[in-house]
């Protein structure tokens, strides 16, 4: 997977070449270009910003600028444009999950109140473009966004992670939070780890597994409990 993500702060995109996700870069899984918007400016303040037509707080990113470094950075090879926003369509596991696929992602990331509408408009015109929000909060440009992402993204490709299965059994990969986890000691301030998960018994450590998932998802998020497909839970689920 090629990803090439376009900000007027390349260095807050820095942190994707550390760790897991830089390994992967070493290792070719991933190509990686960030890309400073300003280049494609042509006037000595390398404005990139402007007024907002109808009035309002704050500027809007110019079409021109974004039109340049798109058009520069995507060349002829196909992709998928991505918009973080937060008037976007949520971020989820599927999306990642669907993204994971893709042969190329491009990250443009706005700041001040966001991107001129045009340019998301044009360029849906000849390819896929998500707006997307990673959450329910206003964040001040889309870096941070993109460093979610591509986060979420990237560990699902094949040989990034080192244990690949935990992928398919991620939080919301079944619909569930993730329930509670345990390593050594097996007591440690008094608390003692669950003698189910010490048992040797998988079926047991299965089930136990399964109701503390149960339990922590209706009481955190109802929401995706109500979200499941009946199928999903079986006769011994439903207690929850
Ligand atoms: C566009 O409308 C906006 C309204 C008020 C502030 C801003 C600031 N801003 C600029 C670019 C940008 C990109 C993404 C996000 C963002 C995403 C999520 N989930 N929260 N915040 C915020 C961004 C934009």
């Amino acid at each position: 997977m090629r990803i090439d993500v376009v900000t007027i702060f390349p260095g807050y995109l820095a942190p994707l070449r550390e760790a897991l996700l830089g390994r992967a870069i070493e290792a070719g899984l991933v190509e990686l270009g960030v890309h400073d918007l300003r280049d494609w400016t042509h006037d000595v303040h390398q404005a990139v910003d402007d007024s907002p037509y109808g009035g309002g707080p704050g500027m809007v990113m110019r079409p021109q600028v974004w039109g340049e470094a798109l058009d520069a950075v995507l060349g002829d090879a196909p992709a998928r444009l991505v918009v973080p926003t937060p008037a976007g369509r949520p971020f989820t596991q599927a999306t990642a999950q669907a993204w994971a696929g893709e042969e190329r992602l491009v990250f443009a990331c706005g700041r001040y109140e966001g991107i001129d509408q045009r340019v998301v408009d044009a360029y849906a015109q000849r390819m896929p473009v998500d707006e997307v929000s990673i959450g329910d909060y206003v964040l001040v440009g889309g870096e941070v966004a993109v460093l979610v992402m591509v986060e979420a993204v990237v560990r699902l490709l094949p040989g990034v992670l080192g244990n690949p299965v935990s992928a398919q059994e991620d939080s919301f990969s079944d619909g569930l939070l993730e329930g509670p986890a345990y390593t050594r000691p097996v007591s440690w301030r008094g608390l003692d780890v669950p003698d189910v998960l010490r048992s040797g018994n998988h079926a047991a450590i299965a089930r136990w597994r399964r109701d503390r998932a149960l339990e922590r998802t209706a009481a955190r998020r109802p929401d995706l409990l109500d979200a499941l497909p009946d199928h999903a839970l079986d006769r011994t689920d439903r207690a929850f």
